[in-house]
């Protein structure tokens, strides 16, 4: 701005714009363009009106006077109407004046006031220039024939929006080549200028120069046809559509209705009438021989008369009427008057009584366009029936290798047989072999299911189609098989494809399973759809389907049969590993500049039981644990806080426990340490805290799998571990007069280890080898006998109560020990692996080589928890975590 007002020559310049765009703001179009050569004709005058005599021209105007008068001429014109026109001079002869003044005096007739003003200005352009020919000929025809056919006006029409076409485009190569002009003079100013303002200024010129020229250059000459509301050009359109409409629709102007007397003393008895036609039974129309007419009536407002109508009761009165007054006229019977009869569609009325259903339809197909919106080419209701899967196109969308997929060899070599086959069928076909059809990955949430059939689709190169099971079920009977059918012959059209289907068990569940309880058709019908479609492939067909389901065992049999999911891919949660080699993908991503592959190894050895979606979200929280530290790089105390937090959850500052409580958790945690310590076959502890933390727990313990990523369980690990579950609330027997509700997440832990030893893994001498289903469903019916029951809760009780024992001839024994840990446990608030070594000595049993390894107290000082929250049932026997919930 103010590099803009030290500049009076740039003000003076575009004030002097502005005012010339003021000049002209006649034309309101959507472009700013020249007027046309009939707009501006009109147009500049009014410039120049106000550039040469100032107030003058807002003066004639308020004096009523048009704006657009003409300048000096104004005032006279306003006159026009009382006298005779003042006669420019004129290029015309006498009688193209007058054809032309007639011309114009008929149209004026129909045109509001405020444009007559313009309509003069044409007039005047046609004088001063001469008719085109095609007027001419036009105002002739006009002349001597009356009213043109309706070809005529077409062809005038035509002519005229050419011409003013033509006209606005010679207007703008003007206006260009003024511009150009101006520009450069004003160019040369501003150069000038800029010399004595200095060098920097020179810039901002130069960004205006750039954004005037910014400014749509004239077209490159073709003819280009824009539509622009300019008035000249309206009023042109404008007047020429109503000749042709009147031409069609000859309405009220040259017909009127009377009534029949009018009808007899006015046309019948004149002998004006040509015809009679009785339209609908109900109305007379009365074609006048318009000559005659125009010389009997020759003051009808300027009009001839075409048409005369009126209305009649009956048709039979209405002739009979008509016999009697032509009797009387004395008209011959072969003379009389033609009498036509026409049922006319009334169009009005018509198009009224279709306008609510018209609506109706537009309604219900904006309301589907916006129901769908977003939905790509399948919008709206009339889309419902179609797949809802995404194509993902192997060039842009999907970059996933193999190579990003880590772990999962076996998967890995199943799948790339898949690969194979797309790649090169004659491979498979040239020896016979039937091309597999499809393949269920299955295995636990985030292990990387998805991940590996975007890997097939990526390393195939082909199109991959991913919809989830949960998608082809709608509201609507019928949709689940329609989207089915639809997505495959999309995959068809676009063979070699995958299609993957997510979480199969959505629509995949066993029939006869789901028919308990009513069943569910819709899903039903989805799934034998899929079981048609996936039969329907001929084999040369090189459509693949793989789909992804965390529960195998619900799917239905028929889904599963060789020719349809040839193959079931398990997909387990990584071994150490396959951690290490989740972990060397992530850490790649991460700043950090621990060695790596001891880094690897740690943390793999901290995460059993994690699956590859908790590794990759444990290296992300990582990195924001060091960047909300403000770290430069990510260090192993990031990643050891990471897992915490996603095992524990987040530490709980605001929960602060009482002193007296927080005796009784740390005594408690203590009880579990010393257990876990000194039991063989227990786990050796990782980390014990009583800091409170997510999940309701008050203090955990972490322990390290002693015999590593274990699969088997003897009963002697059964039972330390037990026995070490059962620490905590020894432990609180032995050190207070009272216990605490803290334990009882404990004992859930040791009965259904001590129920599935008896009733699942036959360690009870007295049951003997005998599995029972546990099957929350039938809870109602058990499988075993009264009797069974009772030994079966004898037995359980026998196991826990011999774990009770073992735990508390060891924490009698260790009581001393106990205080230590607890008295740490309550200064210190976190004890790790290596505090424990300090207060009581190496442990004496030898551990797991590869844990061991990471874990001799070189790689930190704190040691981070291994167990990841998994489900009960997976976890129970498998770790001795302790989550001591919130007394209630
Ligand atoms: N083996 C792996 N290698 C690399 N990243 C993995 C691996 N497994 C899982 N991931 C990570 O976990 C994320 C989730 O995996 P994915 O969606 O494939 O799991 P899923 O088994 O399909 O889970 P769900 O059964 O819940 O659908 C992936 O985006 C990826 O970041």
């Amino acid at each position: 701005m103010a590099t803009f007002l030290r500049r009076p020559g740039n003000l003076a310049r575009y004030s002097r714009r502005a005012a010339e765009c003021i000049g002209r703001s006649g034309p309101a179009s959507v472009r700013v363009l020249p007027p046309t050569r009939l707009s501006s004709l009109i147009a500049s005058p009014r410039v120049r009106t106000y550039a040469t005599a100032g107030p003058g021209g807002p003066e004639n105007s308020q004096n009523g006077q048009s704006q657009t008068g003409g300048g000096g001429q104004g005032p006279q014109k306003n006159n026009r109407k009382d006298e005779e026109p003042e006669k420019p001079e004129s290029v015309l002869s006498a009688a193209e004046q007058k054809q032309l003044d007639a011309f114009v005096k008929r149209v004026e007739g129909r045109l509001p006031a405020a444009q007559h003003a313009q309509l003069q200005q044409m007039r005047k352009k046609l004088m001063q220039e001469g008719l085109p020919p095609e007027v001419k000929t036009f105002v002739e025809r006009l002349e001597k024939h009356g009213d043109p056919s309706l070809m005529e006006y077409i062809r005038m029409v035509r002519f005229i929006l050419r011409y003013a076409n033509d006209e606005s485009k010679k207007i703008k190569d003007e206006t260009t080549e003024e511009e150009t002009k101006r520009e450069k003079r004003e160019d040369r100013e501003a150069e000038e200028e800029d010399k004595e303002e200095g060098k920097n200024k020179q810039e901002d010129k130069q960004q205006q120069k750039k954004d005037q020229k910014k400014q749509p250059p004239p077209p490159p000459g073709g003819r280009v046809f824009e539509f622009k509301l300019d008035p000249a050009s309206f009023l042109i359109t404008s007047i020429c559509a109503y000749y042709v409409y009147r031409s069609i629709f000859p309405g009220e102007s040259s017909s009127r209705e009377i009534t029949w007397q009018e009808f007899q003393a006015n046309y019948l008895d004149k002998g004006l009438v040509e015809k009679l036609t009785v339209i609908n039974q109900t109305k007379v129309r009365v074609d006048l021989n318009s000559e005659a007419a125009a010389q009997v009536y020759p003051d009808s407002a300027g009009q001839p008369v075409h048409h005369v109508y009126f209305s009649i009761g009956s048709v039979d009165a209405f002739e009979s009427r008509l016999d009697a007054a032509q009797q009387e006229l004395g008209i011959p019977t072969k003379e009389r008057i033609p009498v036509a009869y026409v049922d006319e569609m009334p169009w009005g009325p018509a198009l009224f009584s279709l306008a609510p259903t018209v609506l109706l339809f537009a309604g219900i197909y904006w309301m589907s366009r916006r129901a769908g919106g977003g939905g790509g080419g399948q919008s709206g209701i009339f889309g419902i029936g179609k797949s809802r899967a995404k194509r993902f196109n192997h060039e842009t969308d999907i970059k996933i290798k193999f190579s990003d997929v880590a772990g999962m060899d076996e998967a890995k070599v199943e799948i790339m047989e898949f690969v194979s086959f797309l790649q090169q069928p004659e491979r498979f076909e040239k020896l016979g072999a039937k091309i597999p059809r499809g393949a269920i990955l299955s295995g636990p949430p985030g292990t990387g299911k998805t991940l590996l059939a975007k890997a097939t689709a990526g390393e195939s190169g082909v199109p991959f189609y991913s919809v989830s099971g949960s998608e082809f079920v709608e509201m609507f009977v019928g949709v689940g098989p329609s989207r089915v059918r639809d997505l495959f012959a999309n995959a068809r059209k676009n063979t070699p494809c995958i299609i993957f289907i997510d979480e199969i068990d959505a629509i995949g569940k066993s029939r006869s399973k789901s028919n308990f309880g009513g069943g569910n058709d819709e899903r039903e019908s989805t799934l034998n759809q899929i079981l048609t479609e996936m039969d329907g492939f001929n084999t040369s067909e090189q459509v693949v389907v793989l789909a992804g389901t965390n529960r195998p065992d619900v799917l239905d049999k028929a889904l599963m049969r060789p020719g349809r999911f040839d193959r079931n891919i398990a997909i387990d949660k990584p071994t150490m590993d396959g951690r290490k080699q989740i972990f060397r993908v992530y850490l790649k991503k991460i700043v950090t500049d621990e060695n790596l592959e001891y880094l690897e190894g740690r943390l793999a050895a901290l995460t059993p039981g994690f699956a590859g979606a908790d590794i990759a979200n444990c290296v992300n929280e990582a990195a924001l644990v060091a960047a909300r530290a403000n770290a430069d790089k990510v260090v192993m105390k990031h990643f050891e806080q990471a897992i915490e937090r996603v095992i524990g959850g987040l530490e709980k500052k605001s929960l602060v426990l009482s002193p007296e409580e927080k005796r009784t958790v740390a005594y408690h945690e203590a009880g579990h340490a010393i257990c876990g310590w000194y039991f063989r076959w227990a786990d050796p502890l990782l980390k014990v805290s009583i800091i409170p933390r997510g999940q309701g727990a008050l203090g955990y313990a972490q322990y390290l799998p002693a015999g590593g990523d274990t699969y088997l369980m003897n009963t002697n690990q059964m039972m330390d571990r037990m026995a070490m579950t059962l620490g905590g609330r020894v432990s609180e027997e032995l050190h207070f007069d009272t216990v605490t509700s803290g334990a009882s997440d404990d004992f859930n832990k040791v009965t259904r280890m001590a129920t599935a030893m008896v009733t699942k893994f036959g360690m009870s001498p007295k049951l003997g080898y005998i599995y029972y289903e546990e099957d929350p469903q039938q809870q109602l019916h058990k499988p075993f006998s009264e009797q069974t029951a009772q030994s079966i809760d004898s037995e359980v009780r026998r196991i826990s109560n011999e774990a009770y024992k073992q735990c508390r001839d060891l924490l009698t024994e260790k009581k001393k020990e106990i205080g230590i840990v607890a008295e740490e446990l309550l200064s210190k608030e976190v004890l790790g692996r290596d505090d424990l070594i300090r207060l009581l000595g190496p442990r004496a049993w030898p551990e797991s080589g590869e844990f061991s390894k990471y874990f001799d107290g070189q790689g930190g000082s704190t040691i981070a928890p291994p167990e990841p929250p998994l489900d009960p049932e997976e976890t129970a026997g498998k770790d001795g975590r302790d989550e001591t919930p919130l007394p209630t």
